[in-house]
């Protein structure tokens, strides 16, 4: 029965896919024993002997994420990566000072605004080294009553002879190492030296990056929803297949994305993500684009959540950035994951995905760090000759063809439907078909007070 399975056997039952979400404190026990992982479950000694750990993320508490290691892991070495600046490194110093096997890595962000989004871990094992990209900060309340998504890499095996490459049918290992290039850190050459060393010929999905910077020439489709159009327009779904096949975005934060739809949404960001197979030229002028559905939560989802009002406090859209974009709350969908057993877990996990009318195919999914703004995905400059991205983000992309799938691969979010289906099913976090605001419901907005309705506790919110 589950409760005597290690983590590492919740791992193997959860595959090819490999998209956990983290468990969540007081649901129903069996959506949190198929398909859920806490950070102490992936830290575990079933999971593998750890030697070493790095971790890249926005916001840490080091006394906590200490203590989900297990104990004889507590004095491994560890790195975190951050991008603290200022008072805040100071702070990031000051803790560290504790732990005599933490070092530090600040990331630069030498672009106002830009923030150290990505949220991954590289785990050397014994045996070798396991990756996992997720998009929870290291802070206990990220990990207690949210919904938060987790890719699960296998253990990658050391390359027996140095001329193998190790590198997988996705170029997974070449892009992670183009990623971490772009920090010039010296800090994580011996983690640069750990990937090179592994054979990663078994990743099955693609890497997409985010990196600070204003991007040209060859490196302008390396970054952000470029990169997505790209691997898209080579690799992706056939145009005729996804003709009717609505997009979905679905995020925790919105940017301010300009004066009116087609200012960034729809011209820019809605076309990338809408190429298909040969077709990044048709994707040019005119082509109509294909219905957008963005999964944002309601006042009401953060009011009767799990945590109330409060957990709002992730979910960061201001009303003075919203008050400039009213023409973005049409496209909104609520939050809802009732085949997950998450309607009341607010999401500050990230996905993108394209599925089939009827909500039972995908052509391709991500899980990644970025929200829907341009800092995240980039924006187009100088008559589109540059991509300019503010923030380091990371996410995977998940295709057909990865998984033996010719064009499309079933999805449900559907727990029971998942494990027992015959054909490897993708596990959606929230439910299809999406859901509409119901009247008089709002989008959410972190600092805009409700007195007019109580949360789940009774309490009111007045923001900080
Ligand atoms: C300005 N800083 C952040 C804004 C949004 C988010 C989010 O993920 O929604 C995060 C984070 O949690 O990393 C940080």
């Amino acid at each position: 029965s589950s409760q005597l399975r290690s983590p590492a056997d919740f791992v193997e039952t959860f595959q090819p896919f490999s998209f956990f979400l983290t468990k969540v404190k007081d649901i129903k026990t069996q959506y949190n024993s198929i398909g859920a992982l806490s950070l102490k479950d992936i830290l575990s000694e079933s999971m593998g002997k750890l030697k070493a750990s790095c971790h890249f993320n926005f916001m840490f508490d080091m006394d906590w994420l200490v203590k989900q290691y297990p104990d004889s892991a507590r004095q491994l070495p560890m790195l975190l990566v951050h991008g603290d600046q200022g008072r805040a490194e100071l702070n990031m110093k000051a803790d560290a000072q504790n732990f005599p096997h933490i070092s530090l890595c600040r990331a630069p962000l030498d672009i106002p605004y830009g923030t150290h989004h990505t949220k991954m871990m590289f785990l050397l094992y014994t045996t070798g080294l396991r990756i996992v990209i997720h998009t929870a900060n290291l802070i206990p309340n990220d990990w207690h009553q949210k919904t938060q998504g987790i890719w699960v890499s296998p253990i990658f095996p050391p390359l027996t002879n140095s001329s193998e490459k190790g590198e997988s049918p996705t170029g997974f290992k070449t892009d992670l190492l183009q990623y971490l290039a772009a920090y010039r850190a010296a800090k994580l050459a011996p983690w640069e030296r750990h990937i090179q060393a592994h054979n990663m010929t078994a990743a099955n999905v693609h890497i997409i990056g985010s990196v600070p910077g204003r991007h040209t020439l060859s490196n302008k489709h390396s970054w952000g929803h470029l990169k997505l159009k790209k691997i898209l327009s080579e690799r992706g779904p056939e145009p005729t297949l996804v003709k009717n096949w609505p997009l979905v975005g679905q995020f925790s934060s919105i940017g301010s994305l300009g004066p009116d739809k087609d200012a960034w949404l729809t011209s820019e960001w809605a076309r990338s993500l809408s190429s298909c197979k040969g077709s990044s030229m048709m994707q040019g002028i005119g082509a109509s684009l294909p219905k957008l559905d963005l999964i944002f939560p309601s006042k009401d989802n953060i009011r009767l959540s799990l945590e109330g009002y409060n957990g709002g406090g992730c979910v960061p859209y201001s009303i003075k950035t919203a008050s400039k974009q009213p023409w973005l709350t049409p496209f909104f969908s609520q939050w809802k994951s009732e085949g997950r057993g998450r309607s009341k877990a607010v999401p500050h996990i990230k996905t993108y995905t394209r599925h089939s009318p009827d909500g039972t195919q995908a052509a391709w999914f991500i899980v990644t760090s970025a929200n829907l703004s341009k800092a995240a995905w980039g924006a187009l400059e100088k008559k589109g000759s540059q991509l300019m991205i503010r923030s380091y983000e990371l996410g995977v992309l998940v295709l057909p063809q990865s998984f033996g799938y010719k064009t499309s691969f079933p999805v449900s979010s559907r727990v029971e439907d998942i494990v027992e289906a015959e054909k490897a099913t993708f596990p959606l976090p929230y439910d299809l078909p999406t859901t509409t605001y119901i009247r008089g419901d709002r989008p959410w907005f972190i600092d805009v007070p409700c007195v007019d309705l109580p949360d789940t506790f009774g309490l009111n919110w007045c923001p900080p």
